[in-house]
């Protein structure tokens, strides 16, 4: 069972693989970051367990069917698993924003989801990552700590969230799944146990 300081949870689209404000449909429009297949390895390498949460309305608005998701995934693992690393477990909410569902993000269902599928009793303290301001929110009930990157719809959440590059920000801002990955793996490993928060 993971401990949740040492648990990341990733956001999909705009995070691990470039985004598309037209969907991502299929394995051909399923562009990874290499270096965010990178990052992932060395998390896992380095102890740490990583999950994905990832909203797929895409479904539910008949772009493309769950066969087509899992084929993303079979791949996303794949790549992973290549570089040495493992992705612990998938959580994908399938509806549209009218279907009342308790996994959209940003509500927290995925999030539970991942908590039971790890047999965790909690959540709190461990890293929720992501490129909306909706990923963000669907972590805090579970005590997550906030990250945000820059790719995918990053710029565009920072530019309509100003308030989380505040000094007093709960959220840490970096470019990418990579630099996040640098700067928690370099505070882990200076401090043993789990990071102090943000003052
Ligand atoms: O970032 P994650 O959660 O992994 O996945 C996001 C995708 O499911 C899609 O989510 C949609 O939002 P709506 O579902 O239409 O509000 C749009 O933002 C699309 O551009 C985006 O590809
Ligand atoms: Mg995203
Ligand atoms: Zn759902």
């Amino acid at each position: 069972m993971p401990s949740p300081d040492r648990l990341v949870i990733l956001d999909r689209d705009g995070v691990i693989n470039r985004d598309s404000d037209d969907y991502v449909k299929s394995l051909a429009e399923w562009v990874p970051y290499p270096s965010a297949i990178d990052a992932i390895a060395r998390l896992s390498r380095a102890g740490w367990t990583v999950a994905v949460a990832t909203n797929q309305s895409g479904i539910a608005r008949g772009y493309y069917d769950e066969a087509t998701l899992a084929e993303m995934h079979a791949e996303l693992n794949r790549l992973v698993r290549k570089a040495g690393g493992e992705v612990a477990h998938i959580a994908f909410c399938p509806h549209g924003p009218d279907d009342g569902c308790d996994c959209r993000k940003p509500l927290s269902g995925l999030l539970e989801q991942i908590r039971s599928a790890l047999g965790m009793e909690s959540l709190a303290g461990s890293w929720m990552v992501g490129d909306s301001l909706r990923d963000l929110q669907a972590g805090e009930p579970m005590g997550c700590r906030p990250a945000l990157v820059r790719t995918g719809k990053g710029e565009r959440t920072l530019a309509k969230h100003p308030e989380l590059t505040a000094e007093d920000s709960e959220a840490r801002v970096f470019d990418d799944l990579a630099a996040f990955v640098d700067w928690l793996l370099a505070s882990t490993s200076a401090a043993s146990g789990p990071l102090p928060h943000r003052r």
